[in-house]
């Protein structure tokens, strides 16, 4: 997003409607498994009850575990490869036991095999002769029986597979008559039109240019049979231009007649899917987007996202997966996982929405000359990621930050955004948060006055390098430390959360540093700087660090970064010793005196942990009375 890099952006979270295919725990992971799928509807509680998998069983079918039995719709013995098992089905799971203990289904453990409803994809009447299903091929199903071989139907399931990989699995039954036969697909079927979360209609949107220009075959030859056997029809528009999916959801599609939209491409095409059935459901509800202070309405319909681009991180995110086949089951069995959604305004205008990632600075370059270099695939990320680092641009803004004050939120628990503020959807679907211009605003803006400054040149004494000023007004006021016997008290570390600022005192500057230019004016403390005494530095940023490069303060944490914060620079400044690059502060217990400066440190959790990112990286400089650094 380079146009991101003038921006003055509020930030508005957004909770739509929009269902998209949900991430699976790997089946290894039985402890994350079970939490998450309890923490989903009562559809999947029950999915839980069947289907919970016992360690070292690896993909296979799932094992019925601990249930509480429903009652029985119809069982009847019926043939498995040659061989009698007892099948029944219920309104919860179809189940089939071999007759005898000592029979083995090939492929699969011993015993009682047990398939939830609602991880069956659908049924259909058989020739009786096994067939075998291969991810990207489908077999033959033919729609009348030939009555000449042995009446037969066949179930099509959700198969696990290794690193949350679905496959679409099946299983054919034998029967002795086709009136058996009949009454067998007709009850699985009737058990399958009750699950109402089911899509039956589609609209899909196919870019035939996005990743290896492959989005047409994909969709053909893995998604389109899945969705065949599921009996779901789909009106497939294959993309002729840019924005042409979004054109044409925001003005003509009749989104009345569909159940979900599917895109088949990259987060380019993701991205467009996004803005045009939220801008549509927003100009069908008469909400102005353009207008920061408006509530958005959430969007009634799901986007199912089949991976056809280059990184697919939208998928990733959501599916857990990259695989067309994966993304295909999850749309078809029904699941959904509610997205946030950011706004971006300038000047009272919509930009953009945003959903995965929001770029500003080397973002946005990285992305814009990617664009260029189509031609190589993939690979133009990292090609263009890496030439624009090495251009050493740097990138001039302010970032006020939301302070995240309560537990963990999920787009699913209907709650308000966690920075507090206000907003409600209409319908109760979700909940907006308009951030204003406050304390909880998350804000993005250029430098206020003038250009962005360009880095001179590299000056081959190190001294630094002037550094641009920016005045951002706006930022909370520090609350004022609170001390113990004239020592500081650090709240306790808690991951995540925003800190208050401690004053911390720079330590004295380590020996044999040498005797450059920049070092021996680091050095020396100016009792006479500007500015007022005690600073607090106040920042949401838990782990930060205070190193020493081109004879300025850097102040950074995880991601982002933000030059001459202003707390800084209208505090007290000083030059200080500072310390060695790279090396890690910890807060001292002592005000700083006058002349020095007062700056939150953290250490940087090396090996504890990951930073969070929503981390904001902070970059200070210290500028001497003189204007020196
Ligand atoms: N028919 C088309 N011709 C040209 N461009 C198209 C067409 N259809 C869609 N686009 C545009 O192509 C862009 C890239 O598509 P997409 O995101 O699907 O692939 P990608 O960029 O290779 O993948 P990723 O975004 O995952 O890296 C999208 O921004 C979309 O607007």
């Amino acid at each position: 997003m380079s146009e991101g890099k003038n921006v003055d952006a509020l930030f508005l979270l957004y909770v739509p409607h929009n269902r998209v295919a949900s991430p699976r725990p790997h089946r290894d992971d039985a402890t994350t498994h079970i939490r998450f799928r309890a923490a989903r509807g009562d559809a999947h509680n029950r999915r839980l009850r069947y289907a919970a998998p016992r360690p070292g069983l690896g993909s296979g079918t799932p094992r019925c575990g601990r249930m509480e039995r429903p009652p029985r719709l119809l069982s009847s013995p019926l043939w498995l490869h040659g061989r009698r098992c007892d099948v029944c089905v219920s309104g919860a799971a179809l189940t089939w036991t071999a007759a005898t203990g000592r029979t083995r289904i090939p492929g699969r453990a011993a015993g009682s095999h047990c398939v939830p409803v609602c991880e069956i994809v659908g049924v259909q009447e058989a020739a009786g002769r096994s067939q075998k299903s291969e991810p990207g091929r489908w077999p033959r199903v033919l729609q009348k029986p030939d009555k000449s071989q042995q009446p037969a139907f066949t179930v099509s399931y959700v198969g696990r597979g290794r690193q949350h990989r679905w496959r679409c699995s099946e299983v054919t039954f034998h029967c002795a008559d086709w009136s058996t036969c009949h009454q067998w697909v007709q009850t699985i079927q009737e058990q399958l039109s009750l699950l109402t979360n089911r899509p039956k209609r589609l609209l899909v949107y196919v870019n035939p240019f996005g990743g290896k220009q492959r989005g047409r075959q994909i969709y053909e030859q893995k998604v389109a049979p899945v969705f065949s056997r599921a009996a779901i029809s789909a009106d497939v528009i294959v993309t002729e231009r840019a924005n042409h999916a979004r054109d044409h959801l925001k003005t003509e599609a009749e989104l009345k007649e569909y159940d979900g939209v599917v895109c088949v491409g990259g987060d380019g095409m993701f991205s467009e899917i996004v803005h045009g059935l939220i801008s549509r459901t927003q100009l069908d509800s008469g909400v102005d987007q353009d207008s920061p202070e408006e509530t958005l309405v959430p969007c009634s319909l799901r986007i199912g996202i089949i991976p056809a681009g280059s990184t697919d991180c939208i998928c990733y995110a959501t599916v857990g997966a990259n695989d067309p086949v994966t993304s295909a089951l999850h749309i078809v069995v029904g699941d959904c996982q509610p997205l946030d959604v950011c706004s971006v305004h300038h000047d009272d205008a919509l930009l953009r929405y945003s959903l995965s990632l929001l770029g500003y600075g080397f973002y946005g370059d990285v992305l814009t000359d990617s664009e260029k270099k189509r031609w190589m695939g993939p690979a133009r990320y990292d090609f263009s990621g890496l030439k624009t680092f090495l251009t050493h641009h740097q990138y001039e803004g302010t970032v006020s930050y939301l302070p995240a004050t309560g537990s963990v939120g999920s787009p699913r628990d209907r709650m308000k955004c966690r920075s507090g503020t206000k907003g409600r959807v209409a319908g109760g679907e979700g909940e907006v948060c308009g951030h204003k211009c406050c304390e909880h605003e998350l804000r993005l803006s250029p430098q206020p006055q003038g250009p962005v400054p360009v880095r001179p040149p590299l000056r081959r004494d190190h001294r630094p390098h002037p550094r641009p000023q920016v005045l951002a007004p706006g930022l909370p006021a520090a609350p004022a430390a609170s001390h113990q016997q004239g020592r500081p008290v650090r709240p306790p570390f808690r991951g995540g959360a925003p800190r208050a600022a401690l004053p911390l005192r720079a330590p004295a500057p380590r020996r044999g540093l040498g005797a450059g230019p920049a070092r021996r004016r680091e050095g020396a403390v100016r009792p006479d700087l500007p500015g007022p005494p005690g600073l607090r530095l106040r920042c949401a940023a838990q782990h930060l660090e205070l190193r020493r490069r081109d004879a300025a303060a850097h102040l950074h944490t995880s991601a982002g970064s933000l030059q001459d914060h202003p707390a800084v620079r209208e505090g007290h400044r000083g030059a200080a010793g500072l310390p060695g690059p790279r090396r890690p502060l910890r807060g001292v217990d002592q005000p700083p005196p006058p002349g020095s400066f007062s700056l939150v440190a953290r250490r940087r959790p090396a090996r504890t942990g990951t930073a969070s990112p929503a981390l904001v990286r902070f970059s200070a400089s210290f500028l001497a009375k003189d204007g020196r650094r």
